[in-house]
This record gives structure tokens, C-alpha cells and sequence, in this order.
């Protein structure tokens, strides 16, 4: 077997446990050394490997720089991967530099793709320029096939003609369960606040639900495609703030810095959601959030939009699932179809433990 590759992991909270256990699993342990953790507060550093259970005791607090210079060495003599499982921007922001000293990046955050362009460019830059690669399958749809499907598309010169889909875990969760195709009485069904609530608690939502609600995590997913697409490499100079999207979060409630004060005050908020509801169903639709990527008309955009009950998106999506179709030169008129979970732990940790495999050997 060749040297295990030496692995730093940032971030060790819902995404980055379920990691550390696949990693841990007796086929893919031996191919690894587990050379460094952090949380947001303490880390630990091992040339020789560590475990989860010494963070809990460790003193030193985090630094980007200590562990450039820490991981640097390691790079010139082995294969040296960085795993961001934060959806820090301080983070992502360092991928260059890890990048330029041979550390490859694996990671679910989305910062460092759907964020200003130049960053974006110093990226793709910094992996030509050396023997490192950055990779995030799990950035779109988790575990789903969805980046590299894309890549796939490209690279063998098919030509993308329109993206579209659910793209949220966390908005196909709460309209899936909020608005259903077939209710048995329009008083069983939750309220809207209670339904984020409840998708939060499965690990669906962002670190902040206000992140999924304002649309802003599916203009990142659409940002992190649209780059991938020649046609489309420059539309968003700044990212996901340039996608035309269709925020959910109320007025008064975009300041809200946490989380739970964030759901507190989105009680106050039901009777519009639930008229929405009320509205689509008496003309026979469900409410979803779908985004859009329409090659030729250089439109990238997210909004709610109404289906007929009768809609695929109506009745074959549930739980966190994504659905993605990829109309193509070769895939039309009948689209390339990923579905299935698009959120949750286990399912975003196979999507960044396959992407460190394609690393291995
Ligand atoms: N949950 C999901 O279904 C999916 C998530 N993702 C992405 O995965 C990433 C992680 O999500 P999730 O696990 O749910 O988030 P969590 O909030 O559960 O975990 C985040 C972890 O990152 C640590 N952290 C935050 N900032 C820093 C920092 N500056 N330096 C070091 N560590 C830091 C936190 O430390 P501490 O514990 O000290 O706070 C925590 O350990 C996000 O980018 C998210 O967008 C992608 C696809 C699906
Ligand atoms: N919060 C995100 C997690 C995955 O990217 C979602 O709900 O899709
Ligand atoms: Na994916």
C-alpha cells in the first residue's frame, strides 16, 4: 500500500463528525493519517496522528497560518489534504495558500466557489500552478453526483442548455412537508415556522436557517454550476450576491444574528406562509424553491414558484431530496436526472469522503 495520505480537518461539528466516522471505518483507515483538528475554538496538531477525543483537551487556539506553516513540510514529502468542514469565509479564503504548497483542499463549504470572482480565479489558478487540487462534490446536492456530473458534461465537450431544480435540502424539506400535493385536511398540516424548526433539527439547514431561507445558499449551489459551465465563467462577478433570488426571510428578521432568535421570531410570521399555501392549493399547486440556470439567456435565478399537484417536483421529491435536471446538447430533449437526499450529515460526509478517495493512490 503507498503512504497514507496525511489529512487536516477544520470544523469537526454535524458534517465533520459523520466524516470522521467514515474515515474511521477499517477500509478506509489505513489509506489515512489524521494529522490535525479544529473547532472554532482549540485545536490539536500531530505529524505522527491524532483522534477526535484529544480536541476535547487541547489548548492551542486555531490559526490558518500555524497550519500552513505545519502542513507545508509534510507536502514536499507525501500527499497532504485539507478538509473544511466549516462554512467559515476566513477558511475558504486560505485555499489559495494551502493550494500554491501542494495541500490539496476537499471541502462542503461553499465560501470559497460562489463568492467574489477573483477568488473563485486565484483557486482555479493555484491548482494548475502545482501538484494540489480543490474539490467539492458535497458543495451541491451532498452526496448526490452533481459537480462532477457537470465536470463530466464539459470536459467530454457537451454543451449545457439549461440547469434547473431543487436545490435545497432545507426548502425541499420545508415545502414538501409544509405544502404537500395531497393534505387529508388543510389542518394537519404544520405551520411554517414549526417546519424550519423541525429541519434544523434533522441538519438540513445551514449553521443559520436564515441562510436557506433568504435564498442565499441556493444562489451559492447555482454560482458553484454556473462556473462550471464555459458559457456562463464570468456572468457572476460577485457570486452568489449577483444571482437574481427570491429571498423567504421576513422583513424585520434579516438582522437576526442567531439562529434560535431567528426561529423565535419567525412565529409571528405563519399566517403569510400559510396564506401563500392556502392560495396555490386552491388552484390545485404546491409551493417549491427552485433555481435556474438558462445557458443562452445568461439567467441565473431562485424564486418559490408554484406546480400543479401533478408535478414531479409535487410528487416524486421528500424529505431533504434535490432534484437536478441537466438539459444538454446530448440530454435533450429528454434531461439528465440527479435526485435523491440533498442535506444531512452522512449524506454531505460521503460526498467529501469521496472526493478525498479520488486523492488516494
Ligand atoms: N448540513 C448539511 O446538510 C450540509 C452542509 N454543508 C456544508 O457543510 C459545512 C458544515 O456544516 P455543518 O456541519 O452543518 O455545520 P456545524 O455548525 O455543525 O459545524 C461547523 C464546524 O465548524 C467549526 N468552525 C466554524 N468556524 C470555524 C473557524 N473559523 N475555524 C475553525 N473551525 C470553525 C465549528 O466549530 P465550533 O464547534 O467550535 O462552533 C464546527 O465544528 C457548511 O459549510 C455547510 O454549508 C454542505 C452540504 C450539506
Ligand atoms: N443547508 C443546505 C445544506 C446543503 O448544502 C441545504 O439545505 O441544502
Ligand atoms: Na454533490
Amino acid at each position: 500500500m503507498s503512504q497514507p495520505v496525511s489529512v487536516a480537518v477544520i470544523g469537526v461539528g454535524l458534517v465533520g463528525g459523520a466524516f470522521l466516522r467514515q474515515l474511521a471505518l477499517p477500509a478506509l483507515a489505513p489509506h489515512f493519517r489524521l494529522v490535525y483538528l479544529s473547532s472554532s475554538t482549540r485545536c490539536i496538531f500531530n505529524a505522527a496522528g491524532t483522534q477526535l477525543s484529544a480536541l476535547a483537551s487541547a489548548t492551542d487556539a486555531p490559526s490558518i497560518d500555524a497550519l500552513l506553516t505545519r502542513l507545508t513540510p509534510l507536502a514536499t514529502t507525501g500527499k497532504v489534504v485539507l478538509v473544511d468542514n466549516t462554512s467559515a469565509q476566513a477558511v475558504a479564503n486560505a485555499y489559495p495558500h494551502f493550494l500554491k504548497a501542494g495541500v490539496s483542499v476537499v471541502t462542503p463549504n461553499k465560501k470559497a466557489f460562489s463568492g467574489e470572482l477573483g477568488l473563485y480565479k486565484e483557486i482555479v489558478q493555484a491548482q494548475t500552478e502545482g501538484k494540489s487540487r480543490a474539490l467539492g462534490e458535497a458543495t451541491v446536492g451532498a452526496g448526490l453526483p452533481v459537480v462532477q456530473t457537470l465536470k463530466d458534461i464539459v470536459a467530454t465537450g457537451d454543451k449545457v442548455i439549461r440547469i434547473e431544480g431543487v436545490l435545497s435540502g432545507t426548502l425541499s424539506y420545508i415545502f414538501n412537508t409544509f405544502s404537500p400535493p395531497s393534505p387529508s385536511s388543510s389542518s394537519d398540516l404544520p405551520s411554517f415556522s414549526q417546519t424550519v424548526r423541525v429541519a434544523r433539527e434533522k441538519g438540513y439547514t445551514e449553521p443559520h436557517p436564515g441562510d436557506d431561507l433568504d435564498g442565499s445558499d441556493v444562489a451559492r449551489k447555482l454560482t458553484i454550476l454556473s462556473r462550471i459551465v464555459p458559457e456562463l465563467a464570468d456572468v457572476l462577478p460577485q457570486g452568489y450576491a449577483s444571482v437574481d433570488v427570491q429571498s423567504l426571510v421576513p422583513k424585520g428578521l434579516e438582522g437576526c444574528k442567531t439562529g434560535d432568535e431567528f426561529l423565535e421570531k419567525l412565529v409571528a410570521h405563519d399566517a403569510e406562509y400559510a396564506k401563500l399555501r392556502e392560495e396555490a392549493a386552491k388552484e390545485g399547486m404546491v409551493l417549491r424553491y427552485v433555481g435556474v440556470i438558462d445557458v443562452e439567456r445568461r439567467v441565473v435565478k431562485a424564486s418559490l414558484e408554484k406546480y400543479p399537484a401533478t408535478h414531479p417536483f409535487a410528487t416524486s421529491l421528500g424529505g431533504s431530496d434535490n432534484i437536478l435536471s441537466f438539459t444538454t446538447q446530448r440530454y435533450s430533449p429528454r434531461p439528465l436526472l440527479v435526485q435523491g437526499a440533498g442535506a444531512g450529515a452522512d449524506v454531505t460526509a460521503m460526498g467529501v469522503m469521496g472526493d478525498l478517495l479520488k486523492l488516494v493512490g
